[in-house]
């Protein structure tokens, strides 16, 4: 399906939604979508603390168009009130998709039973979600990101969790001491806990196997750095906008006695990412 934008789309014609947070646009979220049918729309509830797919960056991952509206807006709305801002928004609406624990309302104090009273249409709920059987939610794959274990995150998100940065300056010392790297600025996303990944890069719209390094750069001038190493290739150009995708932990970060060790454990990195990848396809 090709992807639709809020925008373009008339509300009018929304006749289903998928009510919640989806800062996760996880493997949860993908199932109730799936109940959304032709006419379909999100709604996503945004609260100020969604940094695993902020805002600008999710209507990357449906197909569906989003509509937002802020938590802060409409928290202090009783059941009743926020179920006639829905139905006035969506005047055809037929059906709400929400899951076992969608709640709604000043202090969410109406869940399932209260919005089936309040909505004269379909209600459909999904039961809760689980892979591994672990229950997918947003606040746990954060958990996990936090922990540094990706191939988890991964699994619950049902996609490589990614960020988004725009390129900044560097050390300078990346290409003269060690590998050339892209330093990032990143705002908005959560960071995987300090230490050197394996990841894809993207850069105007094309993909390379990379390493990344993500903390204090304890062995140098101890400042915070993401910065990726592309595989094989001199990227000299600047970009705007570089993407980066984290498949799996290589190891923590350390502070090393000299350059030339930091220098040879880069160089084993580097081997071990490439072994990674050629495993993983
Ligand atoms: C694959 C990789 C692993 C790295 N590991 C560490 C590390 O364990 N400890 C550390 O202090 N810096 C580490 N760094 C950061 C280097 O100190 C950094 O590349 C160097 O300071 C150059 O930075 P610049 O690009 O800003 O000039 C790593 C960098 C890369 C690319
Ligand atoms: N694991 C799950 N199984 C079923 N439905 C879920 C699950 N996680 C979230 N949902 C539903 O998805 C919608 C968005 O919920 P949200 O609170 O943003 O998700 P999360 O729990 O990941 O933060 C809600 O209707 C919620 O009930």
């Amino acid at each position: 399906m090709k992807k639709s934008s809020s925008i373009l789309i008339n509300k009018k014609d929304i006749t289903a939604i998928a009510l919640g947070g989806f800062d996760g646009m996880h493997l949860a979220h993908q199932k109730l979508f799936k109940h959304l049918g032709e006419k379909g729309a999100i709604v996503s509830i945004e609260s100020e603390y969604a940094n695993l797919t902020p805002k600008t960056y999710r209507q990357e991952y449906s197909s569906y168009p989003i509509y937002y509206y802020l938590l802060e807006n409409i928290k202090n709305l009783s059941g009743q009130e926020f179920i006639s801002l829905i139905k006035e928004e969506f005047p055809n609406l037929k059906k709400i998709v929400v899951g076992f624990d969608f709640c709604f309302g000043k202090n969410r104090k109406n869940c399932i039973n209260e919005l089936k009273e309040l909505f004269k249409g379909e209600v459909v709920v999904v039961d809760e979600v689980k892979t591994h059987g672990i229950a997918i939610h947003s606040r746990v794959i954060r958990d996990y990101i936090k922990d540094g274990n990706i191939k988890m995150a991964n699994s619950l998100l049902g996609r490589e969790y990614k960020i988004f940065g725009t390129q900044v300056k560097g050390q300078g010392l990346g290409s003269k001491s060690f590998v050339p790297t892209i330093n990032l600025n990143i705002e908005d996303f959560i960071l995987p806990t300090e230490g050197v990944y394996a990841t894809k890069t993207i850069i105007n719209e094309e993909e390379y196997d990379s390493v990344t390094f993500l903390g204090h750069r304890v062995t140098t001038d101890g400042s915070f750095a993401v910065e990726t190493h592309i595989l094989g290739k001199e990227i000299i150009n600047k970009f705007s906008l570089v993407q980066i995708k984290f498949y799996d932990k290589i190891r923590e970060n350390k502070k090393f006695d000299s350059f030339e060790a930091l220098k040879k454990q880069i160089e084993v990195d580097i081997n071990k990412t490439k072994e990674f990848f050629s495993k993983a396809v």
